[in-house]
């Protein structure tokens, strides 16, 4: 893993918000503390993606996590679309077809992360769903697939951060949403680390929402969690 020059690099804040104005709240409140931003549905349904390409123009990194699955052609272009925004990450699902497709249509600068298995998931949910393996080895498998096709990244939880690394190498990016604090509440996030252990496993960068947004003092979480990594 390219090690970061900035350990702030490291944090990746998802903007979780309802509209562009909170969002603009936020990443003010937090200021130089954080570096990287990840911009979902939740607001890019609400203007986030013209908002994300002025994040970019700004200086933040930005992560458009917009988790693309659908036939090839309709990957690559949408793909195609999104490297016009400036983003440095964007999420796709770990689907062999969608990850090739989504490697044709990058344009550079523009990094790849393939999504394995969502950390809402344990294996009964990967049941329910009708997947015959369990997460851990659906997580190894599609990392595997995602190495081979290479994609620059892999999302998954903390907890298989080692069997990935195995699978990716040294260069590929581990980045771990399922982020909690010691005593945060974990909600739907059913496979958790603290970003201390998370860091100790051997990840590139967390994703922390609820968190830091939902925090009194949102600076002093984000400075929290750089400082916990820094330590691990
Ligand atoms: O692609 C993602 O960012 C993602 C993948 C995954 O497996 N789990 C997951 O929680 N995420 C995202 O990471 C963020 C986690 O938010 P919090 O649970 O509030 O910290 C959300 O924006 C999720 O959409």
């Amino acid at each position: 893993m390219p090690e970061s020059a900035d350990p702030r690099d490291r944090l990746i804040v998802a903007l979780d918000l309802p509209d562009v104005a909170a969002a603009e709240r936020l990443v003010a409140r937090i200021g130089d503390a954080a570096t990287v931003y990840k911009i979902g549905y939740r607001l890019a349904y609400a203007g986030g993606l013209d908002f994300a390409a002025r994040l970019a123009k700004s200086g933040k990194k930005t992560f458009l996590d917009l988790k693309l699955h659908d036939i090839g052609n309709t990957v690559e272009e949408g793909v195609r679309s999104a490297s016009a925004l400036g983003a440095t990450f964007l999420t796709v699902h770990a689907y062999p077809q969608t990850m090739r497709a989504a490697l044709r249509g990058r344009g550079s600068g523009l990094k790849i992360l393939a999504v394995t298995v969502l950390t809402s998931y344990d294996d009964a949910d990967a049941a329910e769903a009708g997947y015959a393996l369990p997460v851990a080895e659906l997580v190894a498998r599609r990392a595997e697939q995602a190495a081979a096709i290479g994609i620059d990244g892999i999302v998954c939880a903390a907890a298989e951060a080692g069997a990935v690394r195995e699978r990716i190498g040294p260069a590929g990016l581990i980045v771990t949403p399922g982020i909690r604090p010691a005593g945060a509440e974990a909600g739907d996030q059913k496979r958790v680390m603290t970003p201390g252990q998370a860091r100790a496993a051997g990840i590139d960068h967390v994703v922390v929402g609820r968190p830091i947004t939902g925090a009194d003092d949102p600076r002093a979480v984000a400075q929290g969690i750089v400082a916990e990594m820094e330590d691990a």
